[in-house]
C-alpha cells in the first residue's frame, strides 16, 4: 500500500489483444502475473503465515490467524504501455478493467534506488480481484512500471525483475486496536521478520507496517506487509523506531539527535502541554500556545517533532492541529503512575550528568558525582524539592508492581496464620509496601528508609500506614524478625561490593524461614535489545551502580549465604528473584 497516493487515474481499456515479449531476461511478466493469480487462489492464512514465519505454530498461529487474513501478493511488472499492460493481464487470467493509480511510494523507491530523477518514471497500481480457496475477497496487486521499446529503463526492469523487490505479501489485520497491532508485531519480530518501515495513509484511513521476512522464509516473497484500518500511528512509530535498513549517517544522524527528543519531553512535560491537550479533540498550535504561555510558532515546531515521536498526533483531516496519544496521556501530572516527575528527572539533573558520561568511562566515577559533587541520594536529600520529584519519579514504573501482591512468597505470607511482617528495605515513599498491605489485610510491614524519604512515606500510604512501622536507618538498620524481606530497585544502584556488605546485613536479619523477594530489570545472557542495557549505562553514570544479569546476584546472594530459588517476570521488563537463607 502506498503511504500517500494521488488521486486515481484512469485507464482506458485497451482493446484485446496478444502481450508482447518481455522486455528483459528471466520469465516473463505474463507467467510472473499468473504465478502470483495462482498463489493467490490457493494459500490458506495460517499455512501461509506458518510459511512466512517458520517456527511460528501452536496457540500463537492459532491467534494470529484469528487476527489477520491474507489480503494480497504484490509484484512489479514492466509494460511498454498501458494497452500491453492490460493485455497482459488478460492473459494471466486476471481482470483488466480496474482502476489504475499512480503510485507515489513504488516510484520513489525505484528512483532513489537507481539513482533516477521520480518525474521519470511512470508507475501505476491496479489490484485486479482473486478469490481464495474458500471465496475469501483477495486481490493481485500489481505495481506498472511503463518501460516504452528501446528506453534505457530496460535494464532497471532487468534487474528488478531478477531481485523482485517489489514483491511482497499482506494481510489485512481484522478489527485492529493497538494491543492487537503490538501483539501481532512482536510475533513477526519474534519470529526472524525484520521492521522495514511502513506509513500513514490519510487518503485510505490505513495504516501499513512493512516487514523483511526472516532469511528461512518457506515462500518467494522478501517481504511482509500487515494492514490496519484507522490511524494507528502510535504503533507505527515503535515499528519506525526499530531498526531499520538505511544509510548508516541517516542511522547515526538519529543516534545524535536522541538527546532532542528527552528534551522535547521534558519541555513538554515543563510546559503543561498534555494538560491543556486530548486524546480525542484535536487543537490548533495557536490556541495551545495561549493555553500554555508559549510562542505560537515555536509551540508548532515543538509540536511536529513531538508527533514525529508519537507523543502527539497532527490530524489527518486537519493539517496543523494536534491531539494527545496514549503515551503523551502519561506525562500529566494526574495521569496514573504519571511520567511527568521522570521527564522533568532525565531531562534536568540527570541530562546535565549523562554530558560527563565520557569522565565516568574514563575514571569510574559517576557523572552525577562530577557534576554536582556529591552522592545523587545525598544530593537529593539536601533538595526537598528535587528529592520529592526524585520519588515521584521513581513512582512512575510502579505498574511492574502489579503483579507481586499475587506472587506465591506474599500470598502464603498473607495466609499464615498470626500475621506476617513484610520488611521493605530503602522502600521509596512505600508504592510497593502499599500496595501489599492493601492486598492482603492480614500483612504487617515495616518499611526502612533515610529520613526525608520516611516522611514522604508516612504521608503517602493512607489507611494501611495504620499497619507499618516506619524506620529511618541505613541498611546496617534492617530489622529483624521480619518474614518477607523486599529489596526493590536497591542493589542495581550500588557496585558489587556495596551490594554484598547490604546483602550481608539482610542475611543477619532474616530468620532461618524468611524470603527475600528483590525486584530488578535483568541484563540479558545475549545481547537481545532490553531497558536492562540502558539503565545499565544510567545506573553506572549517576550512582555508580549496575544493571546484572540472573546469575551475577545468584553470586552475590551467595557471597552473603543466600540462595536465588527462582526469579519471574514483571511488567516494564522487570523481574522479581526469590532468595532464601542457604
Ligand atoms: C531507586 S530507589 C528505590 C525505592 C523503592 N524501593 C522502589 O522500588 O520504588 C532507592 C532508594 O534507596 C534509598 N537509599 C539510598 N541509600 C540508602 C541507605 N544508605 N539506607 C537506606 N535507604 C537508602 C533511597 O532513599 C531511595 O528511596
Amino acid at each position: 500500500m502506498a503511504t500517500t497516493t494521488p488521486p486515481p487515474a484512469t485507464i482506458p481499456t485497451p482493446a484485446a489483444g496478444h502481450p508482447k515479449k518481455p522486455a528483459a531476461d528471466g520469465p516473463g511478466d505474463v507467467a510472473r502475473l499468473r504465478d502470483a493469480a495462482g498463489f493467490v487462489r490457493e494459500q490458506e492464512t495460517s499455512d501461509l503465515l506458518a510459511r512466512v514465519l517458520p517456527g511460528l505454530d501452536g496457540p500463537e498461529l492459532r491467534a494470529m490467524t484469528e487476527r489477520c487474513r491474507f489480503a494480497h501478493a504484490a509484484l512489479l511488472v514492466f509494460p511498454p504501455d498501458e494497452r500491453t499492460l492490460r493485455a497482459e493481464l488478460a492473459a494471466s487470467g486476471l481482470s483488466a478493467d480496474g482502476l489504475a493509480q499512480p503510485s507515489v511510494v513504488v516510484r520513489e523507491r525505484l528512483a532513489a534506488r537507481h539513482g533516477l530523477g521520480a518525474g521519470e518514471l511512470d508507475v501505476r497500481i491496479l489490484r485486479p480481484a482473486v478469490p481464495g480457496p474458500d471465496g475469501e475477497e483477495r486481490a493481485v496487486e500489481v505495481f506498472a512500471l511503463t518501460v516504452p521499446e528501446g528506453s534505457e529503463l530496460a535494464a532497471v526492469a532487468a534487474e528488478e525483475r531478477t531481485v523482485d523487490r517489489e514483491a511482497h505479501l499482506a494481510f489485512d489485520v481484522e478489527r485492529p486496536d493497538p494491543l492487537v497491532l503490538r501483539g501481532l508485531r512482536a510475533g513477526f519480530l519474534r519470529h526472524g521478520a525484520v521492521a522495514d518501515g511502513g506509513g500513514y495513509n490519510p487518503h485510505e484511513d490505513g495504516t501499513v507496517f512493512y516487514f523483511a521476512a526472516p532469511d528461512e522464509t518457506k515462500t518467494p516473497y522478501r517481504r511482509v506487509e500487515l494492514y490496519a484500518r484507522g490511524d494507528h500511528r502510535d504503533v507505527l512509530a515503535e515499528h519506525l523506531d526499530g531498526p531499520r535498513a538505511s544509510h548508516p549517517a541517516e542511522t547515526l544522524l538519529r543516534l545524535l539527535s536522541g538527546a532532542w527528543t528527552t528534551q522535547a519531553l521534558a519541555a513538554c512535560a515543563e510546559l503543561r502541554l498534555p494538560e491543556a491537550m486530548s486524546t480525542s479533540t484535536a487543537r490548533g498550535a495557536e490556541e495551545l500556545a495561549r493555553a500554555v504561555g508559549a510562542r505560537p510558532e515555536n509551540l508548532a515546531t515543538l509540536l511536529r517533532y513531538l508527533a514525529m515521536v508519537g507523543v502527539v498526533a497532527e490530524e489527518p483531516r486537519e493539517r496543523g492541529t494536534f491531539r494527545l496519544t496514549e503515551a503523551g496521556l502519561l506525562l500529566r501530572e494526574d495521569a496514573r503512575a504519571s511520567m511527568r516527575p521522570l521527564a522533568l528527572m532525565y531531562g534536568g539533573p540527570f541530562y546535565e550528568s549523562f554530558a560527563r558520561l565520557a569522565h565516568t568511562v574514563r575514571t569510574g566515577e559517576p557523572g552525577f558525582e562530577d557534576r554536582y559533587g556529591e552522592n545523587h541520594f545525598d544530593h537529593f536529600a539536601r533538595d526537598p524539592e528535587l528529592a520529592a520529584r526524585f520519588d515521584r519519579s521513581m513512582a512512575a514504573s510502579a505498574p511492574m508492581f502489579d503483579p507481586l501482591p499475587a506472587h506465591p512468597v506474599v500470598t502464603a505470607a498473607a495466609a499464615a496464620p498470626g500475621g506476617r511482617t513484610v520488611v521493605d528495605i530503602a522502600g521509596g515513599t512505600g508504592e510497593l509496601l502499599g500496595r501489599l498491605l492493601a492486598a492482603h489485610p492480614s500483612l504487617r510491614g515495616v518499611l526502612l528508609e533515610r529520613a526525608h524519604v520516611v516522611e514522604a512515606a508516612r504521608g503517602r500510604l493512607g489507611a494501611v500506614a495504620e499497619r507499618c512501622d516506619f524506620v529511618t536507618g541505613d541498611f546496617a538498620d534492617v530489622p529483624a524478625d521480619g518474614d518477607v524481606y523486599v529489596l526493590s530497585r536497591v542493589l542495581h544502584d550500588w557496585d558489587d561490593e556495596q551490594c554484598r556488605t547490604i546483602l550481608r546485613h539482610c542475611a543477619a536479619a532474616m530468620p532461618p524461614g524468611a524470603d527475600l523477594l528483590i525486584v530488578e530489570r535483568l541484563l540479558p545472557a545475549d545481547s537481545s535489545p532490553s531497558l536492562a542495557t540502558a539503565w545499565d549505562l544510567h545506573m553506572m553514570c549517576n550512582t555508580g551502580g549496575r544493571e546484572r544479569t540472573a546469575a551475577a546476584y545468584a553470586l552475590l546472594l551467595a557471597d552473603a549465604g543466600l540462595e536465588l530459588v527462582g526469579h519471574s517476570p514483571l511488567p516494564l521488563e522487570a523481574h522479581v528473584l526469590h532468595a532464601r537463607r542457604r
